[in-house]
């Protein structure tokens, strides 16, 4: 797991850290000062602060949860991230999402995808750790419905193996619908909430959760990340309705809360958060275009600063916001700067690789460092 984040002691007081971890901590009480507005520190009034309906403050929550680059650290401290995703059509989807991990920050980023895919994606990167260990239907229809059942046990007994080293998952990026491969994914989903094993779900993982809404329920380490489409048929399923543009906020606490306090964010033209109390939004200007994989990224680098910010938790002056609010706020933000700055330099040839590119030089722009 990933290590505690140095601890500050309150505002107004440098306590004595290495040059690397000062940064941090000069950067988080930055941000409470801010938040604060000069104030001294008065949790329930940060509490409200933070509460309330909002457009968020995605460069100082992006200052507040990411770490500094301590040399006193090693590998896998930074966080392990797997995608569960990646099949005969889709290998652009679990690569996006597992390289945007890394290129976060993310110290080692796994995919679980089928045989099939496998090899593909890693042709892409040599930095992924792929696992052809996914079956769909057409590789196992042959079989009887025993020999069926042990291979859907021995698809769980590859990915329980490594299930507890995780820090979070992204499931369904590029996953497909075949019925098998679901089946198989909605158990790696149980076994992910036996470890408490946070998860984003996306793509066809929400086409899953749709149609299961039980495996996601009043589980809080789940965070779904909806396109326009997914989110419809979310909110037709559970809410036994239409989108209501007019409610939008509303619409997602209720949905968010019908849902057991799940963290949803709606992506759109503004990204909204909400974990069914509160409702955060992400506004700053992006890339008009609309090229397919940004989700991916998004969904990848969730994965990341929510699992930097579940560090935060036991730092007794962080944010009382929920980490996965936190994330997601973070996530979006970088998102659309990176996709600002590769518009700039592309135009309209901007492609999912080009904002990959630029996470790194929007990030540093924001949270140098050194
Ligand atoms: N480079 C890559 O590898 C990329 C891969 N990507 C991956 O693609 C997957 C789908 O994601 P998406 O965003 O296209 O889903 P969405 O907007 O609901 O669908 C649009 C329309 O298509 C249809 N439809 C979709 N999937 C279907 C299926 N399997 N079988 C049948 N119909 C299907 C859908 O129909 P409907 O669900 O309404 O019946 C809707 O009308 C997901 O795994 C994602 O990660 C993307 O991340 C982009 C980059
Ligand atoms: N109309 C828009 N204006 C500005 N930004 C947008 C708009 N729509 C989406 N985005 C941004 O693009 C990101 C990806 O959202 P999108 O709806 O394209 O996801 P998706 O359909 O799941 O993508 P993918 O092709 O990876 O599956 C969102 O986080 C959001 O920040
Ligand atoms: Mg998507």
């Amino acid at each position: 797991m990933l290590v505690k984040h140095s601890v500050i002691s309150g505002l107004g007081r440098l306590t004595s850290h290495s040059p690397s971890s000062s940064s941090s901590v000069l950067r988080r009480q930055q941000f409470l000062v801010r938040t604060l507005c000069g104030s001294q520190i008065h949790r329930p009034k940060l509490i409200r602060a933070m509460s309330s309906t909002s457009e968020a403050d995605a460069e100082s929550v992006l200052r507040t949860v990411t770490p500094s680059l301590d040399p006193k650290r090693h590998k896998g401290q930074a966080g392990k991230i797997a995608v569960i995703g990646g099949c005969r059509e889709y290998t652009g989807a679990p690569y996006f999402a597992a390289i945007s991990a890394l290129k976060i920050g993310a110290d080692l980023s796994h995919v679980f995808c089928t045989k099939d895919a496998a090899p593909v994606i890693k042709s892409y990167s040599p930095e992924l750790i792929v696992h052809p260990v996914l079956e769909e239907s057409y590789s196992i229809s042959q079989l009887s419905e025993e020999d069926q059942r042990k291979v859907q046990d021995k698809v769980l007994g590859e990915v329980d193996k490594w299930m507890e080293r995780f820090d979070c998952l992204v499931i369904g990026p590029g996953l497909g619908r075949d019925p098998f491969l679901l089946e198989c994914v909605s158990k790696i989903m149980l076994l992910a909430k036996k470890f408490n094993v946070p998860f984003v779900v996306d793509g066809d993982g929400l086409f899953l959760v749709t149609n299961s809404i039980d495996l996601v329920h009043r589980y809080p380490l789940a965070v779904l990340t909806p396109n326009v489409n997914e989110y419809k048929r979310l909110v037709q399923k559970v809410l036994n309705c239409e989108v209501d543009e007019q409610n939008a906020e509303d619409q997602l606490r209720t949905l968010a809360k019908q849902i057991g306090g799940v963290t949803i964010l709606r992506k759109g033209k503004s990204d909204l958060i909400s974990n069914g109390e509160t409702v955060k939004s992400v506004s700053i200007y992006g890339s008009p275009r609309r090229c397919g994989g940004q989700g991916d990224i998004l969904s990848g680098g969730v994965a990341v600063f929510w699992s930097w910010a579940r560090q935060l938790k036991s730092d007794p002056e962080s944010p009382a916001e929920n980490p996965a609010i936190l994330g997601c706020i973070a996530a979006s933000g970088l998102l659309r700067k990176a996709a600002s700055l590769a518009f700039t330099k592309h135009k309209r040839s901007t492609l999912t690789s080009d904002i990959i590119e630029c996470l790194g030089e929007s990030l540093e722009d924001i949270c140098p460092a050194s």
